[in-house]
């Protein structure tokens, strides 16, 4: 699109990686939920999977909520976007518990990139409050409370994604 910056290679969005492990994951988002627990009471959890699924889970047990429902979207193939895909939207239920606006209501991701999911839930729910535990800067304005924000063109790593591996030593060539 005319004006906006361009896309950033699967190339150059590899070349800062960071990656995150299962404790550090847990602890970021508990971390977070200290944040959520000034803000709420919240009727439910609103889990944008795939990613969001986990941090909703240890978010909505922190904060005693056990109403989650989940809006499916998808649009990575890995690390290159494509056109999103809305596959489940929210429930009746959801709706109805957030005054059909999303007020009450807490939206949980993984992160925001740059901002498309988050700007398309965001439009499903205009008065939720959006939580991630990443930010990437495009994807920042988006975000009501999130924990650490990285570089644009920093890729994050989750441990369900990842598996431990050999890495060659230092002096044979290892980055
Ligand atoms: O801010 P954006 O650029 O839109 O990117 C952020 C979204 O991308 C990832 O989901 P993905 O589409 O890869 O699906 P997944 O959660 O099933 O892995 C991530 O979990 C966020 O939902
Ligand atoms: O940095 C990322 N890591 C994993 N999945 C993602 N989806 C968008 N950005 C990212
Ligand atoms: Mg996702």
């Amino acid at each position: 699109m005319a004006g906006e910056a361009p896309e950033l290679s699967a190339q150059e969005r590899a070349g800062r990686p960071f990656p995150v492990s299962w404790d550090q994951f847990h602890r970021d988002c508990r971390a977070l939920t200290w944040r959520l627990n000034e803000v709420g009471p919240f009727h439910a959890v609103i889990a944008i999977t795939r990613g969001g699924l986990v941090p909703a889970a240890i978010v909505a047990r922190e904060l005693g909520v056990r109403v989650i429902d989940t809006v499916c979207i998808a649009s990575y193939d890995h690390d290159k976007q494509g056109e999103l895909q809305v596959l489940k939207g929210i429930s009746e239920q959801a709706m109805k518990l957030g005054g059909g606006t999303g007020k009450g209501l807490l939206i949980v991701d993984d992160l925001v990139d740059t901002g498309k999911t988050g700007k398309l839930v965001r439009e499903m729910l205009p008065d939720a409050h959006f939580a991630t535990v990443y930010a990437k800067p495009k994807g920042r304005p988006l975000v009501d409370t999130f924990i650490t924000e990285v570089s644009q063109d920093t890729w994050i790593f989750f441990p369900w994604d990842t598996a431990l591996s050999y890495h060659p030593p230092l002096r044979d060539g290892a980055a």
